[in-house]
């Protein structure tokens, strides 16, 4: 990272501050993976971001099986024979036959189970009628079936030397799967990047303590911790700091030379008692503090050293939807992964805003809800003070409308960024 122009002054116009994108942008620029790697078990992959890229080493399935339990027949056989097969193998899934079936002969066979040579077509056991006559077995296979019907061939999932992952993914359960079928027990990945925790305020207590008059529970600790979780790092929780110069800057020294990133929320406006932005001067550089965002304007990015350093704000929305903006992309290029850009989707508005200041982007508290004719329409939480949890439990996404806009129209299209596509279930 290199140091940048500051934008320096809370009293700046909207229209003086850093949009969004150019804080992306400046984001993505500085940015690069900083985790080395390691091989974990499969056990242990789960939202693990890839490291190494996987391919298939041999077809997957490796040979042609059943795809359901019934008899497998040459489908030339089937019309010279009136249907009426011998029976002459009984293969099971994971006990192959060596034997090639004989001429106007059937298989008994069960699903998963390897194809004698020389049959194309498998007939459902419900479809079929057994027969015996003289100590032999035989089988009536019903007419109509297309050549190759039921059958599962080689390959036909993935063929040998497909790239199945490359790196840089987050593992998913299906991922995991997909490098289990190629046999190997362990996957190399990127280490977990270490994040810091650290809250701010003398007014802030830990759920337990008793609150006096003028205190607030650091509800922002196991918000951010839990968002955290969803990016599958290590967390250190630095516990609450007091407004105290020499506190902070004591502890953010520390947890610089022992993290990857260290986030922050509380302390960074600018009041005096804000010693979050006067210890990262000090200690560090400060590269975009002030963004035109509403909520999250003094949001605030830098580094000490080489630890990333984000501030953000304390109120609890500003502090979640910053999260979920920058700090989710941060902690993803961090970690091996690429700048997370949130899902973003056009749905009609259910609510209007008569008038919205131009020149900031803002991010509404949204609910996905279903309208009288049955169609997806969002609804703004009607509240919209930066303290207010109720309006980030009662949404299910974010509502963004650009700087441009002045108002918003019952029924006009937005943009919402669903939670679901920003790592929250
Ligand atoms: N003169 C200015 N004042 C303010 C500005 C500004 O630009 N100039 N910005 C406002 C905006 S916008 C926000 S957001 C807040 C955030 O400022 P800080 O990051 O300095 O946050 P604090 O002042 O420490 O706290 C704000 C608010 O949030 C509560 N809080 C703080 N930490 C937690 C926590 N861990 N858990 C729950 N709640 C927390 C705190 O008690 C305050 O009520 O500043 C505006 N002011
Ligand atoms: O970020 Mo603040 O929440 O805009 O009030």
């Amino acid at each position: 990272m290199t140091a940048n122009a500051l934008i320096d002054d809370c009293f700046l116009h909207d229209k003086d501050r850093l949009r969004h994108d150019e804080a992306l942008a400046i984001l993505k620029e500085r940015l690069g993976p900083v985790a080395g790697t390691e091989s974990v078990p499969l056990e242990e992959a789960n939202g693990r971001i890839l490291a190494e890229q996987i391919v298939a080493p041999r077809d997957i399935p490796l040979s042609d099986n059943a795809a359901v339990d019934g008899y497998a027949f040459r489908h030339s056989d089937h019309d010279p024979a009136g249907g009426f097969l011998r029976l002459e193998q009984r293969i099971a899934a994971g006990r192959p036959s060596d034997a090639e079936i004989g001429p106007w002969a059937a298989a008994r066979i069960f699903t998963g189970a390897v194809m004698p040579t020389g049959t194309d077509t498998v007939a459902m056991q419900e479809d079929c009628e057994r027969h015996d006559q003289d100590g032999q077995h035989f089988v009536i296979i019903p007419q109509g079936l297309k050549r190759g019907a039921n059958r599962r061939r080689a390959g036909e999932d993935v063929k040998q030397g497909t790239v199945l992952l490359e790196p840089g993914i987050r593992l998913r359960p299906q991922d995991l799967a997909a490098i289990a079928s190629t046999g190997k027990p362990s996957v190399s990945v990127y280490r977990k990047i270490r994040v810091a925790l650290i809250s701010t305020g003398d007014e802030i207590r830990r759920p337990g303590a008793d609150l006096k008059t003028g205190e607030v529970y650091d509800s922002n600790h196991f918000l951010l911790r839990a968002l955290c979780e969803t990016m599958h790092v290590s967390i250190a929780d630095l516990g609450v700091l007091p407004d105290t110069a020499d506190r902070v800057e004591e502890t953010l020294k520390a947890a610089a030379s022992r993290a990857d990133i260290l986030l922050t929320t509380g302390g960074a406006s600018r009041g005096e008692e804000d010693h979050i932005l006067w210890a990262l001067d000090r200690l560090g550089q400060r590269h975009m503090w002030q963004l035109a965002i509403k909520p999250g304007r003094p949001m605030m990015f830098g580094q000490i050293g080489s630890c990333v350093f984000l501030g953000l704000p304390g109120n609890p929305v500003a502090a979640m939807v910053c999260f979920l903006l920058y700090a989710r992309p941060v902690i993803s290029v961090l970690g091996g992964g690429g700048f997370l850009e949130p899902q973003k989707f056009q749905v009609p508005a259910d609510f209007e805003v008569p008038k919205k200041k131009p020149d900031r982007r803002e991010f509404y508290r949204g609910v996905l809800e279903t309208d009288g004719l049955g169609n997806t329409v969002v609804r703004k939480f009607d509240r919209d003070g930066s303290g207010l949890i109720t309006g980030l439990r009662e949404a299910n996404g974010l509502i963004e409308i650009p700087e441009e806009a002045t108002s918003v129209e019952d029924g006009q299209m937005v943009t919402f960024l669903p939670f679901s596509g920003m790592g929250i279930a």
